[in-house]
């Protein structure tokens, strides 16, 4: 076997060949979150695992984090995220090298803060629709379903210009399903190892709803784009457009969405169709699961903790005094406790609890050389619990963030860091917040369960495993 100063450092015991296999046999999916969990302390907060012959650092340390994701040269994904590819192909998030350096640029010019305030106007309608909903609903609700469709039809509006919810054919319905299925089948994969072959995938049931579903996707996403291209926005509306403000459009429909961007890119030659198919595909699954996902977390947390919603409901008192008009983007921008909340949520509930690296090139982690083709684990779920970095770290204190109790960068990661952070950042923010504080000015939140945290399991997202219930008082 090669020698690897890696080896030097603790881990789980290791065997010839196998490595640490044994110590994972017949662990599930939680069951391993829960070991991960007891590593550091066993281990510290840098240690080895060895599996066949793949070594898989482990880091929780504030320093080596932050060495790790600013690096512009080690940004190349981990295994894990191919199982996406099927679906994503090599759209941003599992792109590399040269590629991903062009996409970034294209797709960061289109996220720009104009832009932004013009999607918000998507984010208040949605919420409004969300309020009406809940409204309807007046015992306790299962929320992650009510949470998926919420940020499902945001994303949909927002990069492909489509109306999911209104929008009731027969292919959108099966676009909408389908989209929810396949982040449930990768996850099924993922936790299962001997379905991680290719050869055995497709064999299986699962593996053959998973091409079914593609496909179903696939096509949407086609049928959505070509439609778009043969609409032709003059460059003089486009411009206009792009310098949207709340005035000069109050009440026209007419809005660009990512895709128009990436038709934009297209005329330029700087993409191309299959490019914009990636990109596609690849917000719709970025967009939509992680922050539904913060959503489910969020509303458990305030249902525990009534005096922060009374605190949230007073901030929008102060805003909007009487007036019931939805918040607009500059509203947004001055809920500071809101901001510190949900910040707080995303601290206890990162919606991706790790992000991998693949190294393709040898560096120095501090005093330990980091040979190519290790692969590097960093653990943001317990980076954000530990003790020492967030006193009472179990505690949900949005005045954490208030206080200036959090001052290290790379101490506080929900959407990672560096150059390959989350490019959606500020687009999950606002939509988060633009959600909650319609909720909190309309609900009092409550639940059975009150107080108990959900059991957790971890693929590429964080998700709990019984359903969480919560009831919606009008207020
Ligand atoms: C609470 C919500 C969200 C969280 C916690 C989150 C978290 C993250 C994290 C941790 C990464 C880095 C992944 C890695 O290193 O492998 C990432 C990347 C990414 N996110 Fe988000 N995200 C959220 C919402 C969104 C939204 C709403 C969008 C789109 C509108 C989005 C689009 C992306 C994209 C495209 C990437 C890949 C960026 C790149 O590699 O250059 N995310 N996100």
């Amino acid at each position: 076997e090669d020698d690897n100063p890696l080896d030097q450092l603790p881990g789980p015991p290791k065997w010839p060949i196998i490595g640490s296999a044994l110590s994972f046999i017949g662990t599930s999916n939680t069951d391993v979150l829960a070991m991960l969990r007891d590593f550091p302390e066993k281990y510290g907060y840098r240690y080895m695992i060895k599996v066949f012959g793949q070594r898989v650092l482990h880091i929780y340390n504030v320093e080596d984090i932050e060495i790790i994701l600013s690096s512009s040269r080690n940004i190349t994904k981990n295994k894990p995220y191919l199982f996406l590819e099927p679906w994503l192909g090599t759209g941003l998030l599992i792109s590399t090298g040269k590629k991903w350096h062009q996409r970034r640029k294209i797709l960061t010019s289109t996220f720009h803060f104009n832009i932004l305030k013009n999607f918000s106007k998507v984010f208040e309608e949605k919420s409004r629709d969300l309020v009406h909903r809940l409204k309807q609903m007046p015992d306790e609700v299962d929320v992650a379903s009510v949470f998926s469709d919420f940020t499902l039809y945001a994303i949909c509006e927002t990069a492909m210009g489509t109306q999911l919810d209104f929008e009731k054919s027969e292919s959108s319905v099966k676009y909408k399903d389908a989209v929810q299925d396949i982040g449930k089948q990768v996850s099924n994969r993922l936790a299962k190892f001997w379905l991680h072959s290719d050869l055995v995938f497709y064999q299986t049931t699962l593996g053959k709803q998973f091409v079914k579903c593609l496909k179903t996707v696939h096509s949407f996403a086609d049928s959505v784009i070509m439609d778009r291209r043969k609409k032709k926005i003059s460059q003089e509306d486009f411009l206009m457009m792009q310098n949207f403000d709340d005035n000069s459009f109050n009440g026209t429909k007419k809005r660009l969405a990512l895709l128009d961007f990436l038709i934009e890119a297209e005329k330029k030659g700087e993409i191309d169709l299959e490019g914009i198919r990636e990109e596609v595909n690849t917000f719709m699954f970025e967009g939509h699961d992680t922050t539904a996902m913060g959503l489910v977390f969020g509303v458990m947390l305030l249902a525990d903790h009534e005096e922060v919603q009374e605190k949230i409901y007073e901030e929008c008192k102060s805003i909007f005094g009487d007036s019931d008009r939805t918040p607009s983007w500059s509203d947004l921008t001055e809920m500071k406790y809101l901001e510190a909340t949900v910040k707080e949520i995303l601290r206890l509930y990162p919606s991706v609890p790790f992000v991998g690296r693949q190294v393709t090139e040898d560096f120095m982690l501090g005093d330990v050389l980091v040979k190519k083709d290790v692969d590097i684990l960093i653990h943001i779920y317990d980076l954000h619990r530990r003790e020492d970095i967030y006193p009472e770290a179990e505690a949900f204190k949005p005045e954490r963030f208030l206080d200036g109790e959090v001052r290290h960068p790379y101490a506080y990661i929900p959407f990672s860091a560096g150059p390959r952070n989350c490019i959606g950042q500020r687009f999950a923010m606002q939509e988060m917040k633009c959600a909650l504080s319609e909720i909190c000015r309309n609900f009092r939140l409550t639940r059975k369960a009150k107080g108990v945290r959900p059991t957790l399991k971890a693929d590429i997202m964080l998700r709990p495993i019984e359903p969480v219930y919560v009831k919606f008082l009008q207020r």
